[in-house]
C-alpha cells in the first residue's frame, strides 16, 4: 500500500488496517481549492500536518469546505520535494493513545506543497496568484519562535532581513519578507481583505507577526519599494487582521518504533529524513490526542467552520489568558525543564523522565508553585485541569515517543517567553517577590549548565540546534567541568540581558542566584543530580 492518491484505491486494504480514510475525493479538493483558495499555511511542518490539515480534513468530511489548504514552505524546500511530492501532499497521522493503541488516519486536506522561493518563478507565481486572490481568507503560520525574528540578540537587524530591506519584495528570502511580499501582492490586486494566524508558541503571536510584517513593510515604503498607501492596508484590522491564538498537541519527531508498525501492516516506504535544514519529518506524523486550538475570531473576509472542527473561537482577551496559561506556567515551561536536565542526565525520552522523582518534583514545583500563582483562569479551559492533565497524563504517556533533544532545539528562542513572563509577573505584582523564585532560576541555570555540552558525568554531549548557541558557547568559553569557580563572574552579560530572559535578571533578584546554581552544577560528576536535589 503506498501513501497517494493512487495508492488510497486499494480502498480495502488500507481499511482492514485499521486506518480511516478521507471521506472525499482528493483530486476534486484540489481542484476546488484551484478555484478558491481559501486557506494558505506556511511552515509544511509536523504540527501542521498532523494537527491543523486534520481540522480541515474534518470539515471537509463534513461537507462544511470544498477547499483544502495550500501550504507554503519559506525556509526547508526538501519538505516539499522529499515529503509532499512523493505522497501527493498526503499524510499518514498516528495518533498515540496511553494505552499503547493507535488510530490511523490519512490526511488528504492538503491541496499541494508549494516552495516559498520568490526566485523560482514556477513556485512563487503560484502563492503569489493566491494572495491576489479575494477569495483568499486566510494565512496561518508553524514557523517556529525564529520565524519572525528580525534581530539577533545584541538587537540588530540580521543580515537577511536588511538586504531584503534594500532590496525589495522581489528578492524577498525572510519568512517576513515573503509574507509582506505576498502582502504587497494582495494589495496591488485590489487589496481584499485577510487574516494572518500564528499558529505558533509565542506570547501574543499575532502581534509578533504584526510588527515583523510592518517593520518590512515599512522598510519598502521608505526605500520605494512600496506605496504609502500599502502601510495604511497592513495596519488597517478591517482589512488585513493578525487574529492571536494558543495551539497545543504534543508532536514529537518521527519514530522509527512507529515506522516499523506501519511497514509491518504493508504501508510502504514510511521512512523518516532528516533534511539539511535539520527538520525532522517522515510521511506519517506521530502525536499525542489531546489537542486545543483557541483563535482570536477577527478574520475580516470571513473563515472556514473552525468551530466545527473543535477550534476554540473567541477573543483575544481570552486567546491571551489560554497562551499565558499553557505557554509560561502548565506545559511548556515543563517542558523546557524537562528537556536540559533530560540532556545532562542521559535521558531520551520525556515519559521516562516522568519517572525520575527529581525531575517530577522540578516540574510540578515550577508548574504549580511558582507558575500558577500568576496565572488568570480564562474561563474556557481550567488551568488546574490543564496542568493535571500535562503532568499526571501527557507528559507520562509512555507511548508518545517525545525526546528531551527535541524540545531543547531553539531554547535561547524560548527562555524569555516561557519563564521570563513569569518573573515579569512576579515583578508587577507587590504583593508578590521575583527574588523568591527557586525553581525557575533551577531551570535557567539549568539551561547554561547544558550549553557547555558536557553531561552530568563529565562526558561530552550533543546540543540541540540554537541560532545563539555561537554566541552563548563564545561567552561560556572559559567556563570548565570540575571548576566551580571558573563560573563566577562569567555570566553577567547573559544573565543581565533581556533579549534572553525578557527581563534583566539581576534587576529581578535572581541574577546572583542562577549563578551560584550554575556554579555549584560544575562540581564534577553528579554535581547536576545533587545541585537539583539540593534545592528541591
Ligand atoms: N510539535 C509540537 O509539539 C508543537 C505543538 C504546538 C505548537 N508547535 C509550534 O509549531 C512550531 C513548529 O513545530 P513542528 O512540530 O511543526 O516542527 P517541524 O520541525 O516539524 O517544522 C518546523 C517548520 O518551521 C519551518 N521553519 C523552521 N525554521 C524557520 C525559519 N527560520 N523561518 C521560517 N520557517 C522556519 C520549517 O521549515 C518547518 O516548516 C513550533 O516551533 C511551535 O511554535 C509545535
Ligand atoms: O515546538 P517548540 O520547539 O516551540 O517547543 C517544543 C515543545 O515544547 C512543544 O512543541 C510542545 O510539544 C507543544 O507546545 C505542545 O503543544
Amino acid at each position: 500500500m503506498k501513501l497517494s492518491y493512487e495508492g488510497l484505491a486499494e480502498r480495502e486494504q488500507w481499511l482492514a488496517t485499521g486506518t480511516a480514510l478521507p471521506e472525499y475525493d482528493w483530486k476534486t479538493m484540489c481542484q476546488a481549492t484551484e478555484e478558491a483558495p481559501v486557506w494558505v499555511h506556511f511552515g509544511a511542518g509536523n504540527i501542521f500536518r498532523g494537527f491543523i490539515a486534520g481540522l480541515s480534513q474534518r470539515l471537509l468530511n463534513k461537507g462544511l469546505s470544498e477547499s483544502g489548504i495550500v501550504a507554503a514552505e519559506t525556509f526547508d524546500y526538501d519538505i516539499i520535494d522529499k515529503i509532499y511530492a512523493p505522497h501527493d501532499s498526503m499524510t499518514l497521522m498516528v495518533s498515540l493513545k496511553p494505552d499503547g493503541s493507535t488510530e490511523k488516519e490519512v490526511i488528504a486536506s492538503i491541496a499541494k506543497g508549494v516552495k516559498a522561493d520568490s526566485s523560482d518563478a514556477s513556485q512563487w507565481d503560484v502563492l503569489k496568484g493566491i494572495f491576489e486572490n479575494p477569495k483568499l481568507q486566510m494565512a496561518s503560520f508553524t514557523i517556529t519562535e525564529k520565524g519572525y525574528a528580525l534581530e539577533d540578540m545584541q538587537g540588530n537587524l540580521m543580515g537577511v532581513v536588511k538586504a531584503d530591506m534594500e532590496e525589495g519584495p522581489a528578492k524577498a528570502r525572510h519568512a517576513m519578507s515573503v509574507v509582506a511580499a505576498l502582502m504587497l501582492a494582495r494589495f496591488q490586486a485590489g487589496a481584499a481583505p485577510v487574516a494572518l494566524v500564528s499558529m505558533d508558541n509565542c506570547s501574543h503571536n499575532g502581534e509578533k507577526l504584526r510588527n515583523s510584517v510592518l517593520a518590512i513593510a515599512k522598510a519598502w515604503c521608505e526605500n520605494g519599494h512600496a506605496p504609502a498607501e500599502f502601510l495604511g492596508y497592513l495596519e488597517d484590522e478591517s482589512r488585513a487582521s493578525f487574529p492571536w491564538s494558543m495551539i497545543d498537541k504534543i508532536t514529537p519527531r518521527p519514530a522509527e518504533v512507529i515506522e516499523k508498525q506501519l511497514e509491518e501492516l504493508g504501508i510502504e516506504d514510511m521512512a523518516p529524513v532528516i533534511t539539511s535544514k535539520k527538520t525532522y519529518i517522515a510521511p506519517f506524523v506521530n502525536a499525542e490526542i489531546p489537542q486545543y486550538l483557541v483563535v482570536e475570531d477577527r478574520f475580516p473576509n470571513g473563515r472556514p467552520k473552525l468551530e466545527e472542527a473543535g477550534v476554540y473561537m473567541t477573543t483575544r482577551e481570552t486567546v491571551n489568558m489560554t497562551e499565558r496559561m499553557k505557554v509560561t506556567t502548565c506545559l511548556n515551561p515543563l517542558h523546557t525543564a524537562l528537556a536540559v536536565y533530560g540532556c545532562m542526565l542521559g535521558y531520551e525520552s520525556i515519559a521516562s523522565e516522568m519517572k525520575d522523582g527529581d525531575l517530577k518534583a522540578l516540574v510540578e514545583h515550577i508548574g504549580y508553585d511558582e507558575g500558577m500563582p500568576v496565572v488568570t483562569d480564562p474561563g474556557i479551559l481550567s488551568p488546574m485541569d490543564f496542568i493535571h492533565e500535562v503532568v499526571d497524563q501527557r507528559l507520562p504517556n509512555p507511548f508518545i515517543p517525545d525526546m528531551p533533544q527535541r524540545i531543547a532545539t531553539d531554547t535561547s528562542q524560548k527562555i524569555p517567553i516561557r519563564f521570563g513572563e513569569t518573573i515579569k509577573s512576579y515583578m508587577a505584582d507587590d504583593a508578590l517577590d521575583a527574588g523568591s523564585l527557586t525553581y525557575i532560576p533551577l531551570a535557567l541555570a539549568g539551561w547554561l549548565r547544558y550549553l557547555l555540552a558536557v553531561d552530568d558525568e563529565g562526558k561530552e554531549m550533543a546540543v540541540s540546534p540554537d541560532p545563539m548557541l555561537e554566541m552563548l558557547q563564545t561567552a561560556l568559553a572559559d567556563v570548565k567541568f570540575g571548576e566551580p569557580e571558573s563560573g563566577r563572574g562569567k555570566l553577567h552579560d547573559i544573565l543581565s540581558n533581556p533579549v534572553l530572559f525578557g527581563v534583566n535578571l539581576y534587576e529581578a533578584g535572581l541574577g546572583d542566584k542562577v549563578e551560584d546554581m550554575f556554579c555549584q552544577m560544575l562540581a564534577g560528576p553528579g554535581a547536576v543530580r545533587g545541585t537539583l536535589r539540593k534545592y528541591l
